[in-house]
């Protein structure tokens, strides 16, 4: 019972830490309200003075996003996750992934070295647009996780199914609401969020890219365990579905069109 009792805690804590470094995240790359953000030192300060600062904020940087990236990715295999049950109870594996995650991008927030060299700059209505579409992406993904599970996702609802004593259920496929009009809204809800700016600086822009490169490598990832678990359900989705670019935008695959009626063809 009291071990039951502390994975719960530990699973709400973790949940804190997420939801704490979630809404710095909102901060750090529109520039708001947080003391250090993608493109302001605490002290305001202009780090990149000389092509050596510029150098070691790349450099700084592209580490703090590559450890993101493997720590992200390597946790979520089925090869990590089966060698980390051996000495994590399952009901608190989830809750550990979310807590490193979150961790590790704690650690981004504050060690990101800013490059606040202007690439673009919106103004009027373009920079309302794009600010709009910049929340809009936000909101997609946190609605979006509500559509498969966000409990599930975040570790919660695994640590109370322990808590209560019952077996933990293993992963369910859905695909209500976005879910049928892209495979990834939560992946195309970051994407909006961290392209759409009215003010791109080369800082930004750095973290774009790079994430943008991650988010389509993790994806190939992420769909090779999906076949594995649900086969020819999640091979026949892929099929119907796009992976981040709506339909409207995209053509059909060609074995998916109407093939063209002949002449004689009955109607
Ligand atoms: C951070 S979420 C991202 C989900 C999805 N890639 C997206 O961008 O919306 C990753 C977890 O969602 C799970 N997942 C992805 N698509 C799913 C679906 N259609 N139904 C249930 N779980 C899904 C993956 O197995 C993985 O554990």
């Amino acid at each position: 019972m009291i071990s039951r009792l502390l994975i719960l805690l530990y699973a709400i804590v973790s949940y804190v830490i997420f939801t704490v470094s979630f809404l710095y995240a909102l901060g750090f790359v529109g520039n708001y309200v947080v003391p250090k953000s993608i493109d302001m030192s605490i002290d305001k300060s202009i780090d990149v003075g000389s092509p050596t600062d510029l150098s070691v904020a790349v450099v700084v940087n592209l580490l703090l996003m590559s450890l993101f990236a493997i720590q992200h990715s390597v946790m979520a295999r089925p090869a990590f996750k089966r060698w980390s049950a051996k000495f994590l109870p399952l009901a608190c594996q989830r809750s550990t992934y979310v807590l490193l995650s979150s961790l590790v991008l704690l650690l981004l927030f504050w060690q990101w070295r800013p490059i606040p060299t202007p690439i673009w700059q919106a103004s009027g209505t373009v920079a309302w647009l794009l600010i709009g579409v910049h929340w809009l992406g936000w909101l997609i993904a946190f609605a979006s996780t509500h559509m498969i599970d966000h409990f599930d996702l975040f570790g919660l609802r695994q640590a109370f199914v322990a808590f209560r004593g019952s077996e933990i259920p293993g992963q369910s496929f859905r695909t209500p609401l976005l879910y049928k009009i892209v495979r990834h809204p939560i992946m195309l809800g970051f994407l909006l969020a961290f392209w759409a700016t009215p003010e791109m600086t080369a800082g930004h822009l750095l973290f774009a890219l790079a994430n943008t490169a991650y988010i389509l490598i993790a994806l190939q990832f992420e769909e090779r365990d999906l076949i594995a678990e649900f086969g020819m359900t999640y091979q026949q989705y892929r099929h119907r579905v796009p992976m981040l670019v709506p339909r409207l935008f995209t053509r059909r695959p060609a074995d998916e069109r109407q093939p063209p009626r002949s002449a004689g063809a009955p109607r």
